[in-house]
């Protein structure tokens, strides 16, 4: 090697300036050396580049170039201890219970609805990716709440096919909690790829699985608020139309709801679509307002408060997390069995969509002043126009339909709600020193 990489370095870079040999064999030994050199070239070269593309691209992934696989790595599974602890944390515990696969279980929804569910004896397996959306160690810490529940996260993509028709194969689940999604209206215009990639591909790729796996389960999964995008009726009420997004994120998740209907449709699979509207709470999500207010607010920094055209107030239907909680499991309880097997459909089956929302808008400024009493800080607040990058003015839901059908009446105020997540964060990230991510 040392010798060929001598005669690479006689050669001179420029061919031209390559000077010829007199003797007929000097020349001819010297075209051979120089093929054999630039043939090692080349292929250490090539070889470079597969180990680069290797290391950096799981084979499972369509979208090599997509900054979105930032998170996506070679996770290990499978083996006999790893069934048995998939079996053990999917056994149903209790009479009538169901055994639920949740995915996105280390997110903050995820992890709420797993332990409601293990608390009342279904048999519960979470799936996650683990992603670096926001500090994972966030996501670890809410891994390690549940394991103590003994509900078992398996470290995995929902693009991954094979791992899901795995777990299909060692359990029978009667229900899919599909919470896994690429979260957050404005970070679809830094990774667009992102949502793509969750929250279609990874939403297709769970609902081939489910469609052939026997028994089909019934499906239910998070749709969200921002469907509803700009329009201007309110309250937003499931009849109301849903086809003007204000950003990316939004446009992924109405892409969802046709999917869902597509496979309710061809397969007889039963869909639950959930449209949650600004969920708050402990163990919540550091990208959302709330949290980081909360974080700045505490740490003397100014933050941004959007408002809209001539000082129009920008509101959210903000709902708590154990409110979300309740709607989630009654609709894991009032959704009907799926219609297919071994990939057919047999007779039509349930396709639902819910607001699951507050009904109570409160404007952004107020959720400010609400913190700065329970943090005892005042805000620095920076008003600024509410940016063209995925936000819309306001959210407020009409939940008579989740009322009537799921029994959901959301009974948490955001002062309420707040104060409670006020106190986890302060005992989470020791009284507010240990700076949230
Ligand atoms: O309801 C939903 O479907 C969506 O709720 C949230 O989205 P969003 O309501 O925009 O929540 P935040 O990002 O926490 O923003 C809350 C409010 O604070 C405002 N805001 C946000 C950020 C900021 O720097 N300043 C500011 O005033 C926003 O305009 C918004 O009115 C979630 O992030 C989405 O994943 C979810 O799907």
């Amino acid at each position: 090697m040392s010798k060929q990489m001598s005669h690479l370095d006689d050669i001179p870079s420029t061919p031209g300036k390559f000077k010829m040999e007199k003797s007929p064999f000097v020349h001819n030994r010297l075209r051979w050396h120089s093929s054999l050199a630039k043939l090692t070239f080349w292929s250490f070269i090539f070889l470079g580049l597969i180990l680069i593309f290797f290391f950096r691209s799981p084979s499972s992934n369509p979208l090599p170039q997509d900054p979105s696989r930032r998170s996506l790595r070679t996770y290990n599974w499978g083996g006999p201890a790893w069934e048995k602890r998939v079996r053990s944390s999917a056994r149903v515990r209790s009479h009538n219970g169901i055994s639920v696969l949740v995915t996105g279980a280390a997110g903050f929804v995820g992890t709420h609805v797993s332990a409601a569910l293990k608390r009342r004896g279904d048999g519960v397996l979470g799936l996650d990716n683990f992603n670096d959306y926001y500090d994972p160690s966030l996501k670890r810490a809410r891994q390690a709440l549940l394991e103590r529940s003994g509900v078992f996260i398996v470290e995995g993509d929902i693009n991954d096919s094979a791992l899901l028709r795995k777990l299909f194969e060692v359990v029978a689940f009667t229900h899919v909690m599909h919470l896994a999604a690429q979260a957050g209206v404005r970070y679809a215009m830094e990774n667009p790829g992102s949502y793509v990639h969750s929250n279609i591909a990874g939403l297709v790729s769970l609902l081939e699985v489910c469609k052939s796996a026997n028994p089909q389960p019934a499906i239910v999964w998070a749709s969200s608020s921002s469907v509803y995008g700009l329009n201007t009726k309110v309250p937003f009420s499931e009849k109301d139309r849903t086809d003007q997004p204000a950003s990316l994120y939004a446009a992924t998740k109405k892409a969802g709801e046709e999917i869902a209907h597509t496979y309710n449709h061809i397969y007889g699979l039963s869909l639950t679509g959930l449209r949650f509207f600004t969920v708050y709470g402990p163990w919540g999500r550091p990208d959302m307002a709330y949290f980081f207010f909360t974080r700045d607010i505490l740490k003397g920094k100014s933050i941004p408060i959007f408002e809209a055209a001539n000082h129009g107030t920008v509101a959210r239907d903000f709902t708590y997390i154990d409110d979300i909680v309740k709607g989630c499991l009654a609709a894991l309880d009032t959704a009907e069995k799926s219609t297919g097997s071994g990939g057919k459909k047999k007779g039509p089956a349930q396709l639902r969509v819910y607001n699951l929302g507050n009904t109570s808008p409160v404007p952004v400024s107020d959720l400010v002043s609400i913190l700065e009493r329970l943090l005892k800080v005042n805000a620095k607040r920076d008003i600024m126009k509410l940016p063209r990058n995925g936000d819309v003015q306001f959210t407020h839901a009409n939940i008579s339909l989740a009322q009537r059908e799921l029994g959901y009446k959301p009974s948490t105020d955001l002062q309420t709600g707040l104060k409670k997540f006020v106190r986890w964060y302060l005992g989470y990230y020791n009284g507010g020193k240990k700076a949230a991510g």
